[in-house]
């Protein structure tokens, strides 16, 4: 396959690294100081993109793709109030788009643990829950793409909640989970969801000990995006 990477910082390096081990090629390797390559590339031989880039980059980057009609594996986070205008972009293109907060496989199944997890707890009573979220210090965004989807899947799934803050501000109601981002050289990405009582703790965490699960998740999904039109997710990709 012909791939272009959108932003070639920590994870599209590992992510070209993988993808040509896996025999395919990169056509393109676009960061913030070569963006002008874009006007002159030729797009017919491009199979999919790739794009890890920054929070204020996805927007353009993800709209040059699918206005070229080139299927876009995105797992850039901190722009997701966009993401509607994306969507639309996609369908009116029918053209292949795929964001996901996190494209390690462990932390998917981690998403799902997680949602049960929320519904066994809401049959229950006197427990308060909270998320925490470690990141290397590099890291843009706050509150994690991840920790925003884990709030996601407690709110499904439990009456009690309707939001999510960060917990150093205030919430706007007590039905907001509170969640904590830590800066800490060199976390690749752990994350962990809190149930305390007076009388026990429940706990679940993921760790991610490298970038490599991330990178090899985009790869996978980028083998399998050409040829299916409009948005996907990892539920589509997932046979769990
Ligand atoms: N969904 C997932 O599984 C994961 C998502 N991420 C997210 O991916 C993004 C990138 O992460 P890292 O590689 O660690 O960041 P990084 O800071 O190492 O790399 C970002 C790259 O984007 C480039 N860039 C900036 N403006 C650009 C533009 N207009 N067009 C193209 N490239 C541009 C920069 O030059 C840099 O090369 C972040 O939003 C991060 O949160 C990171 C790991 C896993
Ligand atoms: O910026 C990172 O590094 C990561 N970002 C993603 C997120 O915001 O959830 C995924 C992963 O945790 C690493």
């Amino acid at each position: 396959m012909n791939i272009i990477l959108l932003g070639y910082g920590k994870m599209g390096k590992i992510i070209g690294e993988i993808a040509e081990s896996r025999g395919h090629q990169i056509l393109l390797k676009i960061d913030e100081n070569n963006r002008e390559l874009l006007d002159s590339i030729d797009p017919k031989p491009i199979d999919v993109a790739i794009e890890f880039s920054q929070p204020e980059a996805a927007v353009s980057n993800i709209s040059w793709c699918l206005n070229h009609g080139i299927p876009v594996v995105s797992g850039t986070t901190g722009w997701l109030d966009q993401k509607p205008q994306m969507d639309q972009l996609a369908e009116e293109k029918q053209t292949g788009f795929f964001y996901a907060s996190n494209f390690s496989i462990g932390v998917n199944v981690f998403f799902k643990v997680n949602e049960y997890l929320a519904k066994l707890m809401n049959e229950v009573s006197g427990y308060e829950v909270s998320i925490e979220e470690i990141h290397h210090t590099a890291k843009k965004d706050a509150p994690s793409g991840t920790a925003i989807t884990l709030a996601e899947g407690i709110i499904k799934n439990q009456q009690a909640f309707t939001a999510w803050h960060l917990s150093d501000q205030a919430s706007e109601n007590g039905q907001s989970i509170p969640i904590s981002s830590k800066r800490i050289d060199p976390a690749p990405g752990t994350h962990i969801i809190r149930y305390q009582s007076e009388i026990d703790d429940i706990e679940i965490s993921h760790t991610a000990h490298s970038r490599q699960g991330f990178a090899l998740g985009a790869v996978l999904v980028a083998e399998w995006l050409p040829g299916k039109k409009g948005v996907l997710t990892m539920n589509d990709f997932l046979s769990f």
